[in-house]
């Protein structure tokens, strides 16, 4: 089975949820007619971007308005999202919170960043999510990733060894430390076998300068689309087929040996 997917890499405006979302809205359409793929992705925290210190005022209420707003953008342009991540606020904090659509409308997942990242100031504002990042969509076991967490290679493991074959990663990765993006994406690459499509995002905010280079690579490690620091699409066509193949040929998921590993 071959999948298309297009990750879109798109300059947040800082602390500005409506004029995010009609970006998105008019850039979904555009992905949608220039490249008709079949799995759209967003990137990390791109209704508010990480104006942290105003998520009481601006953060969505129980992600209501983001599950609505990606499950009706789904529908209408019949393509499966993964909603990147948007602040969610309930009673108990502010979760950094991805929402998965597929091409009917229906909400298939919600999951929220587990690792919470302090260099970014995250403890002082979100809590972490409860949940795993496993779903199913367009025929394909997948997990949600969120920027930080591809730090975590046990947790990243914790989900291809329940069968995930692609990992979709959404961030907001600072151009600071862009040669640990690449180094890091390409590792989970290579040492789950699997696709790893990884959207971030471009520009900068009040503090940071963000890396871009969104990054679609293959089970063996090659990278099959890389942006550059600019905003704009990048798009490959996925073998699934391939995922089977590279394990066949080096069988690390029946060769671990996990009773070591503690
Ligand atoms: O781990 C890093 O260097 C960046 C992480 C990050 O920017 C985030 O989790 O938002």
């Amino acid at each position: 089975m071959n999948l298309v997917i297009t990750c879109i890499q798109l300059d947040i405006k800082f602390g500005d949820p409506t004029f995010n979302y009609q970006q998105v809205s008019h850039l979904v359409k555009d992905a949608v007619e220039k490249e008709n793929p079949d799995v759209i992705l967003l990137p990390e925290l791109w209704t508010t971007g990480y104006d942290l210190t105003r998520l009481d005022e601006i953060a969505d209420h129980e992600g209501l308005k983001s599950q609505q707003f990606i499950s009706e953008l789904a529908k209408e342009y019949n393509v499966n999202i993964v909603g990147g991540s948007i602040a969610k606020k309930n009673q108990d904090g502010v979760t950094n919170t991805m929402y998965v659509a597929n091409r009917d409308g229906e909400l298939v997942h919600e999951y929220s960043k587990l690792h919470i990242f302090k260099l970014m100031d995250e403890h002082h504002h979100l809590i972490a999510g409860k949940e795993k990042g496993l779903f199913e969509l367009a025929g394909t076991k997948s997990a949600g990733v969120i920027c930080y967490d591809i730090r975590f290679p046990e947790w990243i493991r914790s989900h291809t060894t329940r069968g995930a074959e692609i990992l979709y990663v959404v961030a907001e990765w600072p151009l600071a430390r862009l040669y640990h993006w690449r180094t890091l994406l390409l590792s989970r690459a290579i040492e789950n076998q699997c696709y790893v499509i990884a959207c971030n995002r471009s520009g900068s905010d009040p503090n940071n300068v963000f890396a871009g280079h969104s990054m679609i690579i293959d089970p063996w490690g090659e990278i099959l689309a890389e942006a550059d620091e600019n905003s704009g699409f990048i798009s490959a066509s996925l073998d699934l087929q391939k995922v089977k193949e590279v394990r066949k040929q080096i069988p690390i998921f029946e060769d671990r040996l996990p009773e070591f590993y503690d």
